[in-house]
């Protein structure tokens, strides 16, 4: 199959399913113009994320990564009115315009973007009882992604859902002499889930607008499983 056939099709489901208004265009649009990398998920990802919180009836929601609030604006949108989104980014650039987008989705109060390195941020969630979140996106840097997994099950109860994004990378997965640092973190996290019994994890595999990549999926096991 030819990769164009996977952008047509990609492009197909997100014209039909994963629609963004302006405030979502307007938030790409605003990485181009602050000169920041065009990484966010996909719409129909977005999509995606929201179909699993409502799966779950999110309500307190957790993401490693803001960048420009792209993925944060999908999430906050599938809270309900009482709902929470918790997101951590190391840049305060990307933090102030990732602020202005949310603003402009009218989201700014179900949304606190926290400004600062994720493994620094983590240990405080925990001591200020922030937990439990019922659904926690990882798509921060990829090298701690083990350790960025074990504080998500520390921040989480039985039943929540943790999803991280690009762990298949172009297939670089594959090659286990890789010297890629992202490549290594992810390949570290992907390996250990074999053996975790504190969850039900799979690994997705995507093609589409963001090339081939991947995303866990993992369910927070019920005591005793
Ligand atoms: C792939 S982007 C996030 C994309 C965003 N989730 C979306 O889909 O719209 C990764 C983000 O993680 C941030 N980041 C990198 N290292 C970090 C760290 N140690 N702690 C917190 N954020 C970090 C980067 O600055 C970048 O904004
Ligand atoms: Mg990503």
């Amino acid at each position: 199959m030819h990769e164009d056939i996977f952008l047509k099709v990609d492009n197909y489901i997100s014209n039909l399913l994963g629609i963004e208004d302006k405030a979502l265009t307007d938030t790409i649009r605003s990485l181009d113009d602050e000169g920041i990398p065009q990484i966010s998920v996909s719409a129909n990802h977005g999509k995606f994320l929201q179909v699993l919180m409502i799966s779950c009836n999110a309500k307190r929601v957790l993401e490693l990564g803001t960048l420009g609030g792209y993925s944060t604006i999908w999430q906050a949108r599938a809270l309900p009115e009482d709902g929470k989104l918790i997101s951590l980014e190391m840049d305060p650039r990307y933090a102030a315009v990732a602020r202005k987008n949310i603003e402009n989705a009218g989201l700014s109060s179900k949304v606190d973007i926290r400004v600062g390195k994720a493994l620094d941020l983590l240990p405080v969630l925990l001591a200020e009882n922030e937990a439990p979140f019922d659904f926690i996106f990882i798509d921060a840097d990829k090298p701690p992604y083990k350790e960025y997994f074990d504080y998500a099950l520390k921040l989480s109860r039985p039943g929540t859902l943790i999803v991280c994004d690009n762990v298949v990378r172009e297939a670089k997965i594959l090659d286990p002499d890789s010297t890629d640092e992202r490549v290594k973190g992810v390949q570290r996290l992907n390996e250990s889930l074999k053996h975790n019994k504190q969850v039900t994890a799979t690994i997705i595999q995507t093609v589409g607008v963001k090339e081939h990549d991947g995303m866990i999926i993992a369910v927070v096991n019920r005591t005793g499983e």
